[in-house]
């Protein structure tokens, strides 16, 4: 569903990793792990095609669902308006599924720009659901949702795995997901050589 093999990739004119390989498979999560700045966020936007990797491959990405820093939401659409337009986006119908996995029907007509940062968040990993994609690319998810949005989350990817879904997820919290998730500590390819050229693209 996603295979990476030997991916380096870089930010601004300056590689970040290199020689990263991993395969996700039905129903296989894997956590990537590292200190600030070890490059976690870049490898994932390369993964979801935001940026182009500098080397490497990186297949399954039509598979991909992102959920980045930024939510991504539309600040003068209602939460159900939000996921109806992300559904219409990806050619799915069902929204239902997404509001009560996020404990979000109490809050479906409040405009999105008008929710806190938790519920911000809770509605843009909402989002995924209505994607119908099968890989989701997440990183830092938990930003902002308290200990009981937590859990909702880690229900979610649970629920996503046991459907043969799969999830990369850079996180600093043990997200309780079972001893068979993986773990990728990112610091261990840190890139050892600076950049031949000055290419500013991916800025
Ligand atoms: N827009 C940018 N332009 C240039 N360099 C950047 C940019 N964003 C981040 N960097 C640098 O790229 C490197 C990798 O950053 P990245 O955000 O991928 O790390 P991270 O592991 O996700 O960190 P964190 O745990 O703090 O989120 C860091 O040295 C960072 O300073």
């Amino acid at each position: 569903m996603l295979e990476l093999i030997d991916v380096s990739v870089a930010r601004g004119s300056v590689p970040v990793l290199e020689g990263v390989s991993l395969a996700l498979g039905p129903g296989e999560a894997l956590v990537l792990r590292g200190p600030n700045g070890s490059g976690k966020t870049t490898l994932l936007r390369a993964v979801a095609g935001l940026q182009p990797a500098l080397a490497g491959r990186i297949g399954g990405q039509e598979n991909v669902a992102y959920a980045g820093h930024a939510d991504g939401l539309k600040a003068s659409l209602s939460v159900s308006e939000n996921l109806r337009f992300w559904a219409a986006a990806f050619g799915t119908r069902d929204i239902s599924t997404a509001l009560v996995a996020y404990d979000l029907s109490a809050l479906e007509v409040r405009w999105a720009g008008n929710l806190s940062a938790g519920q911000k968040r809770r509605l843009g990993l909402a989002r995924l659901l209505v994607t119908g994609r099968p890989v989701w690319v997440l990183d830092e998810p938990t930003v902002s949702l308290d200990a009981a949005s937590v859990a909702l989350f880690a229900a979610a990817v649970r629920a996503h795995l046991a459907q043969g879904g799969a999830a990369l997820i850079a996180t600093h919290i043990d997200l309780g997901l079972g001893a068979e998730v993986g773990v990728l500590d990112v610091a261990r390819h840190r890139a050892r050589f600076p950049a031949a050229s000055g290419d500013e693209a991916f800025l």
